[in-house]
């Protein structure tokens, strides 16, 4: 096993900066996703940490070890690629043990080592078939078999999941977890899609535009996003967001009205825009009275999903959608949705990055009034 640390790393390709200055610390039997939209640079980034590109600026260490001039193959790291990449004209076994063969292990040590990792992923039986005699889940494990074998410090997984069918991703995904429980290999993962990463990984990193936008536990991230970016990137349905502005007391304003939360009161310039956000399931439905800390809700479409209704309306404006259990009975007449203070996230309008309120006294809400 092997801890990473990558320090000020870009890659430039011509005029395209691909990664921007990452700095990253990856520990020792960690496994770490890479999160982020298509081109954000994570597919760069986890090949730079192979060794499959050159490192434009900073540098990448193994164990404290600087690993940029060193080939991939002395670096440690096994990678698994989502075309599987296995050879056709190979036979399972064979495919498994070709890296051995190559560094000239005995031929019984081989075998012994193949049907060992063959039997931990369930290949026993395929081994004398050809990559083209399986289905795309058991040239998956082989494609990983084939990373396993070398005993490598570090996996490197390049969107390992994405040509599988959906049944089989979740499969694949829970025998990763698996492995990664029993080996405890260092590994990285990258992906595009948040439910992978938010089940696999014990810190999570989001990308953006070759940079980091946030790096924490996959809850962290969930339920404190540092940026617009990162809470609009992460959730499904997503987080709606609201257009507001300062007022002279730092409280919000939507729609001409003050926003019923007493509570948030913001250190910014009257006139400052921010969005409040809040996630589809943080509302509930609550009476269209004006005392409740609630706002109105034009509903204007539902869906049933079976477990649960999403309802499609406006806030002062604004699409927003929210999901409601099963069973909840929905109101015929006008209604308001309720969310908690704590459950409210504001992200400046400028940037996109999170603004917390300022803590909220007594004082502070006698000074705001408690609109609530
Ligand atoms: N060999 C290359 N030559 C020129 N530009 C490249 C090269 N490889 C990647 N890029 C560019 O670098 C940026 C980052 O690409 P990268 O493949 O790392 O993104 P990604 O986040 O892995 O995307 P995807 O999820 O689509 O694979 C993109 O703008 C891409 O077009």
């Amino acid at each position: 096993m092997a801890s990473i640390n990558i320090r000020s790393v870009s890659k430039t390709y011509g005029k395209t900066l691909a990664v921007n200055g990452i700095d990253l610390h990856v520990e020792d039997g960690a496994f770490v996703v890479i999160l982020g939209p298509s081109g954000c640079g994570k597919s760069t980034l986890l090949r730079m940490i192979a060794g499959l590109e050159d490192i434009t600026s900073g540098e990448i260490a193994v164990d404290e070890k600087v690993v940029n001039d060193l080939q991939p193959a002395k670096r440690g790291c096994a990678m698994v690629f989502q075309n599987y990449a296995l050879y056709p004209h190979m036979t399972v076994a064979q495919n498994i043990g070709y890296a051995l063969k190559v560094s000239g292990i005995a031929r019984r040590d081989r075998d012994e080592r193949v049907a060992r990792i063959a039997s931990t992923l369930g290949l026993t039986h395929l081994l004398d078939r050809k990559p083209s005699q399986l289905s795309g889940g058991q040239r998956q494990r082989v494609a990983m078999g084939r990373a396993m074998v070398r005993s490598p410090g570090i996996f490197l997984f390049d969107e390992p999941l994405s040509n599988l069918d959906a049944q089989l991703r979740i499969q694949m995904r829970l025998e990763i977890k698996r492995l990664h429980r029993e080996l405890r290999t260092t590994s990285v993962f990258v992906t595009h899609d948040q439910v992978e990463a938010m089940t696999l990984a014990d810190k999570l990193v989001v990308m953006n535009g070759g940079r980091i936008e946030q790096a924490g536990s996959p809850s962290e991230v969930f339920r404190k996003p540092q940026s617009r970016f990162v809470a609009n990137f992460l959730g499904s349905p997503p987080m709606n967001f609201l257009p507001a502005t300062i007022d002279g007391s730092g409280r919000a304003v939507i729609g001409g009205n003050l926003v019923p939360w007493p509570q948030l009161v913001f250190d910014l310039p009257r006139g400052t825009r921010i969005e409040l956000a809040f996630r589809p399931g943080s509302a509930v439905v609550a009476p269209l009275d004006g005392a409740s800390a609630a706002l109105p809700f034009a509903l204007e479409l539902t869906e049933d999903l079976g477990t649960e209704h999403h309802l499609h309306g406006k806030v002062a404006g604004t699409a927003v959608a929210i999901t409601l259990p099963a069973g909840k009975n929905i109101p015929a007449t006008p209604f308001a949705i309720a969310i908690a203070s704590e459950d409210m996230h504001a992200f400046q309008v400028e940037g996109g990055q999170r603004v917390a309120p300022s803590r909220a006294t007594p004082e502070t809400i006698m000074k705001h009034g408690a609109a609530a």
